[in-house]
């Protein structure tokens, strides 16, 4: 039997020593699978599980199960499960990064306490009803001190215990966590095991799912226990061990159900079926079917019962499985306590190798986020000297950013903001207020039914006694006030949107980067609306007066004017031949308003010609006037928001802030408490992050060696 743990050691340490640094897991399941072939050839499927194993090997394996459950992968797997249980320790799930955990599920009473007691080789509270009211963090460790050492850890206290009185310090401990009668708590407890001859494991053991409460347990028992139990097998770094009576139909048990949940194919769950000495009776067709789709295998156990001691529970074990009728036909590679904790210290050794450069990535990307978000964060101001210097910067940073989205066009903060885009988006609604004026030029040329009507009635009706050659004045701007006045409301339209999208800008600006400050929000927002308010009634007083003046005066320099108006004259000769001609329909074209039927204007009472003549002078000036309106306003409100941008608004807001009736600046030493807790929390994550980095760091140099 030496031998035979000696040629296991070397075998192990051979796993240990072969496998590169690259691709840890794969490889670590190939030289398990070799391991496994080295100890005894058998036919091992991908996932672990042995299909098939000869005779010859059955006897290997009936030996290797009478030495003791240790395996010489506790040398070398133990700095990598202290590791993970420092980790744990540290509580780094609490950050949202997963360990490597065997988890043991299972219905209410199926054995689960009682397959960990066999493992640790120590009673645990056992019975029928909840046992286990809380997460038990158990940690086998194999020492070699022939004296066990064993303790409890929860509530931040570790309390030391002896296997005599173990079961009953659970229960106590039990109780004050999760009070006295059948709740349960999804607080830790952590129960310590040093002692020769267990396996180095770490696994967590979760209460009972029961469907029915029973007498004193709260009504929602199933789901306070599936809560808990899907928090624990969720993660893809959890092993699952279903642990499964044989009394009962594995298919209708939760435990089962709730595994197939997270892990639909199995190749994370391993089932320990218990009490095959209370149902032997088809237990080999139950697990060769495999119904229920366990993608790491069967192991059939039978526990301690009743006041047998760990010795006498393992050697009736081995005789069952030896001569009972039925169950001595079950393969031997899986059955009893010592294969399945073989099988548990492989299977953990090779997830803590997978999962440990993802941990260690992890560590290091969240403590880098953290502690960027912590030197971004505020610093506590605490002096009035203080908030003003921080005042001054953030009002300098807005300012910058405002010149740069609304004056320079350069937009390297807000990138995929397209809203923030500022000249962009101001050089749209110009062009947009641009066209919208020239459509309504179009839609009046367009209406040539009523070509010259109007003109020749308005000449009609400011004629005066003089000269019949002079054009009256009075004609010219009755004609001009009457189209003015009807695109009059579209530049206040217009400045009333710009004015809306600046403040959007600017408010959006100013809150982005007062963020940290919260005490900021309300007067830099009051002042930035202020101010725009202001801007907003400035533009619309302009407006009013560009507009009175193109409606009361007219002038221009503009040499295009005359050219214009020469060209439509040059056909005004053609158009008295059409006016006058006695064909039916009588057509002309006149640039910009295409073919003109010219009938109603036969026979036309009223100078017909002299209309022709005014109409062509206010189309050549409209296209001034409009033109003027658009650039005006462009120069308008690029001036506005310069200044709005450069001086005025800096002016504002700090009368805001710290004039007479401002008091920001002592307000802003008073901190958020949003803000304090998010530092005190990052803090506090930084340090574990910190402290978990360390614990890695040192692990990392030896899994690499290790593993070399
Ligand atoms: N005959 C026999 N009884 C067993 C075996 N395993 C467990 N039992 C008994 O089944 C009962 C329940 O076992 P526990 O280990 O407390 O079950 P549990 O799943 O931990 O129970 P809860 O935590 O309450 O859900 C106890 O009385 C055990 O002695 C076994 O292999 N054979």
């Amino acid at each position: 039997m030496g031998s035979l743990i000696h040629a296991k050691e070397q075998m192990s340490s051979t796993v240990i020593n072969t496998v590169p640094k690259m691709n840890l897991l794969k490889i670590s399941e190939e030289h398990y699978q070799n391991d496994e072939k080295s100890l005894s050839s058998p036919v091992i499927d991908p996932i672990l599980r042995i299909v098939k194993i000869s005779e010859e090997d059955k006897q290997t394996v009936a030996l290797v199960h009478n030495a003791p459950i240790v395996s010489s992968y506790n040398d070398r797997i133990r700095p990598l499960l202290d590791t993970i249980d420092r980790l744990r320790h540290l509580k780094i799930m609490q950050e949202g990064i997963q360990l490597p955990t065997i988890v043991v599920v299972g219905d209410q009473s199926s054995g689960k306490s009682s397959v960990l007691e066999s493992l640790a080789g120590i009673s645990l509270p056992r019975g029928q009803g909840i046992c286990t009211r809380v997460p038990l963090i158990m940690r086998l460790q194999n020492h070699e001190n022939p004296i066990p050492d064993l303790s409890l850890e929860f509530n931040g206290k570790i309390v030391p215990t002896d296997e005599e009185n173990i079961a009953d310090a659970i229960s106590l401990a039990t109780e004050e966590i999760a009070g006295i009668g059948k709740g349960i708590s999804n607080s830790l407890l952590t129960l310590v095991v040093k002692k020769k001859g267990v396996p180095d494991l770490t696994m967590v053991d979760l209460p009972g799912i029961t469907r029915v409460p029973v007498h004193g347990q709260p009504e929602d028992i199933y789901e306070q226990i599936s809560k808990i139990i899907m928090e624990f097998i969720t993660p893809e770094e959890s092993i699952i061990l279903n642990v499964l009576s044989a009394s009962v139909d594995f298919s209708t048990c939760e435990s089962i159900r709730m595994s197939q949940r997270v892990d639909k194919t199995g190749q994370r769950t391993l089932a320990v079926v218990t009490k095959a000495d209370k149902s032997p009776e088809g237990l080999l067709e139950k697990v060769t079917a495999d119904d229920v789709n366990i993608g790491l295998g069967y192991v059939c156990v039978r526990n301690r019962i009743g006041d047998e001691s760990y010795e006498e529970a393992r050697a009736e074990e081995a005789r069952l499985f030896e001569i009972h009728p039925q169950l001595s036909k079950i393969n031997k590679s899986i059955v009893g306590i010592p294969v399945l904790a073989e099988r548990l210290v492989k299977i953990q050794a090779i997830i803590i190798v997978k999962c440990l450069p993802d941990i260690v990535r992890k560590i290091n990307d969240k403590l880098s986020v953290n502690l960027e978000e912590l030197n971004k964060m505020p610093k506590h101001l605490t002096s009035i000297a203080e908030a003003m210097t921080t005042f001054m910067h953030i009002l300098g940073f807005a300012k910058e950013s405002l010149r740069k989205i609304l004056l320079q066009g350069e937009f390297d903060e807000y990138q995929d903001v397209q809203a923030m885009h500022g000249t962009a988006r101001l050089a749209e609604m110009l062009n947009k207020y641009s066209e919208e004026l020239q459509s309504e030029k179009l839609v009046e040329n367009g209406s040539k039914e009523n070509f010259l009507l109007d003109e020749i009635k308005i000449l009609e009706e400011t004629k005066s006694i003089g000269l019949p050659n002079f054009l009256p004045k009075t004609a010219f701007h009755t004609l001009l006030q009457k189209k003015v006045k009807a695109i009059s409301l579209k530049p206040f339209d217009f400045v009333e949107k710009v004015w809306s999208y600046v403040e959007n800008v600017v408010i959006s600006v100013l809150l982005k980067h007062s963020d940290n400050y919260p005490q900021l929000l309300s007067c830099t927002r009051r002042a930035a609306h202020n101010l725009i308010a202001k801007k907003k009634q400035q533009s619309f007083d302009w407006v009013t007066d560009m507009v009175e003046m193109e409606k009361l005066t007219d002038y221009t320099c503009n040499p295009d004017y005359m050219a214009s108006w020469n060209k439509l004259m040059s056909r005004q000769e053609e158009f008295m031949k059409a006016v006058s001609s006695t064909y039916s329909p009588s057509i002309i074209n006149i640039d910009g308003f295409g073919d003109i039927n010219v009938d109603h204007l036969y026979n036309l009472k009223g100078d017909v010609q002299e209309a022709f003549d005014v109409k062509m002078r206010m189309t050549a000036y409209w296209d001034i006037v409009l033109r003027r309106m658009v650039d005006n306003m462009a120069l308008h409100l690029l001036f506005s928001i310069q200044n709005l941008v450069n001086k005025e608004m800096q002016t504002e807001i700090i009368n805001e802030l710290i004039g007479p009736q401002g008091n920001g600046l002592e307000r802003m030493l008073e901190e958020s408490p949003s803000i304090s807790d998010k530092r005190n929390k990052l803090k506090k994550s930084i340090k574990l992050l910190k402290e978990s980095k360390d614990v890695v760091a040192n692990i990392m140099d030896r899994v690499v060696t290790n593993f070399d």
